[in-house]
């Protein structure tokens, strides 16, 4: 589903209107999902006050507040903050509103109420404070039970940064499609449930928006997925080679290699320093091992094997020799590469010369930054709060000519071509160790078979997760290469 910045849910309501679907009828059909949701999930309420804004977003609280009180048989409050400008929708929701309305500074809220949140949505502008900041102190200290109208009031709806103030709400609806403040955090957690609603928004209305961001989906590239044609032999399915680290780190190196072998790549080879090689026999399988001491070993094998992809970082050591390695892929061959953890350390070292090192027209590089990486490798972009990360996550992807996979609990895929993806079916299983390198193997796994960059980081990125999710409780980095394994057969298999 495409996401929507606050700045392209302005233009998607100007072309409804354009298309004949007034502004003020989306009011009410905001007001009234907002009513249905509210019966529907907080049965156990004794009274509704609904705080309302100066904007629409207070518009949307007036009209729920009276669909409420013809509706839920039970008491309603309505309690603003500013007065609706003259002749907007606002004003004539406000207007249609027939019970008393009290200033916002003398609302006690209580613990049995449903507190209906109409402050401020997508028209937020600066900092909440004063009276209105005050308010939903007092709602949070009483334990009122919260509805959030569009956003929680004070949370950014492109960024997901708290302005100031924002109450945790326990259900927040929004209209037509989610805003990135909605799914990146920590909005994501102060929005409670997300409810999306229709509200009578053509979908055609996008055609001219153009929005490049999207939440992680098999849609965007199940058809992109590879499916293994019958006569293919091993090397056609896709060989991806993996860099190992020293005898004492090897074990990095052997996850991301079985994720790939799981993930459908044809072959897989390990390629060890050589004082490794010793621990590394003796875990390989079905895993191929190969020696190397010089970068041109590794370039060598890369041509003569016909490597496919490789994924260099997991247990790689930061050091000279290694920087030697990294500095050789990145410039003298165009295999797809994922460089991961140390590889990422090292990047930052060599910032200049290697971002501009693979500059060709489509990306073949992915690089897998967690935040503190990021911020080693791109730490202008990662100062201050300005950027949200989205904007983040594009702009490195664009100056690095690669895609990037901004990673934590709301990762972010970005392409340099603008497209941008927010995954939401992140797991706190993951976060352990060796998670990573795991994912580094499916994305070289996906790339060795063809698929294209993008689509391979987001398709590994969201069947890394939905694997931990399978797993859950106790897993560690080792169950997830099968587990993964069981969600691409099921893909492959729609
Ligand atoms: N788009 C659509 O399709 C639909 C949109 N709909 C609804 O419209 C909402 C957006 O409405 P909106 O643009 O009027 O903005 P809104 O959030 O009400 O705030 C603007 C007002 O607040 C003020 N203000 C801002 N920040 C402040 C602060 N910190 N502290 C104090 N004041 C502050 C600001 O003042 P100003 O900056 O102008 O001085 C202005 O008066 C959207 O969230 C959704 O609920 C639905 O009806 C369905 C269709
Ligand atoms: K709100």
């Amino acid at each position: 589903m495409e996401i929507l910045t606050p700045a392209e849910m302005a233009q998607a309501d100007r072309n409804a209107d354009r298309a004949g679907v007034a502004t003020w009828q989306l009011m009410q059909a905001a007001g009234e999902a907002v009513t249905s949701e509210a019966l529907k999930r907080f049965p156990g309420a004794a009274r509704i006050a609904v705080l309302c804004g100066p904007g629409n977003n207070g518009g949307d609280g007036y009209v729920a507040a009276a669909c409420l009180l013809a509706v839920s048989g039970l008491p309603v409050e309505v309690w603003r903050s500013g007065e609706p400008r003259a002749d907007s929708d606002a004003a004539k929701a406000a207007g249609q509103w027939v019970g008393a309305v009290g200033e916002l500074e003398e609302f006690s809220p209580q613990p049995d109420m449903l507190v209906i949140d109409a402050l401020y949505g997508a028209g937020l502008a600066r900092e909440l404070e004063g009276n209105d900041r005050r308010a939903l102190e007092r709602v949070r200290a009483a334990g009122s039970q919260v509805l959030a109208v569009d956003l929680p009031s004070g949370l950014s709806g492109l960024s997901g940064a708290v302005l100031g103030y924002a109450l945790q709400a326990d259900c927040t609806v929004t209209f037509f499609r989610p805003k990135p403040g909605h799914l990146l955090y920590p909005g994501r957690s102060l929005c409670g449930e997300l409810v999306v609603a229709d509200i009578g928004i053509p979908a055609g209305v996008l055609s001219d928006i153009g929005s490049r961001l999207w939440g992680n989906a098999p849609e965007l590239w199940l058809h992109a997925l590879p499916r293994p044609s019958a006569l293919a032999h091993k090397y056609q399915r896709g060989h991806v080679a993996v860099l190992s680290g020293k005898m004492s780190a090897t074990g990095a190196a052997r996850l991301s290699a079985e994720a790939a072998a799981r993930a459908g790549a044809g072959a897989v080879t390990v390629l060890s320093p050589p004082d490794a090689l010793a621990a590394l026999a003796t875990h390989l399988t079905a895993t191929m091992l190969h020696r190397f001491d010089t970068p041109d070993d590794v370039l060598t094998f890369v041509e003569q094997r016909k490597v496919q992809s490789l994924v260099c970082g997991p247990g790689f050591g930061t050091g000279e020799k290694q920087m030697a390695v990294i500095s050789a892929l990145l410039q003298q061959v165009e295999t797809p590469l994922v460089l991961d953890a140390d590889a990422i350390t090292l990047l930052a070292k060599e910032r200049e010369t290697f971002l501009k090192a693979r500059t060709g027209e489509k990306p073949t590089l992915v690089l897998t930054p967690h935040e503190g990486e990021f911020a080693r490798l791109f730490p202008d972009l990662a100062e201050g709060e300005t950027l949200s990360k989205v904007e983040r996550a594009r702009t490195a992807a664009k100056r690095a000519m690669a895609v990037v996979i901004y990673k934590g609990a709301d990762t972010v895929i970005a392409a340099p071509d603008g497209r941008a993806v927010i995954n939401t079916n992140g797991t706190v299983w993951l976060a352990t160790a060796g998670s990573g390198d795991v994912l580094a193997g499916l994305v070289a796994a996906l790339l060795a078979q063809g698929m294209p960059p993008f689509e391979a980081a987001c398709a590994a990125v969201w069947v890394h997760a939905e694997a931990g999710r399978r797993e859950g409780f106790g897993m560690t980095a080792e169950d997830l290469p099968q587990a993964a394994r069981k969600v691409l057969a099921k893909l492959i298999n729609r």
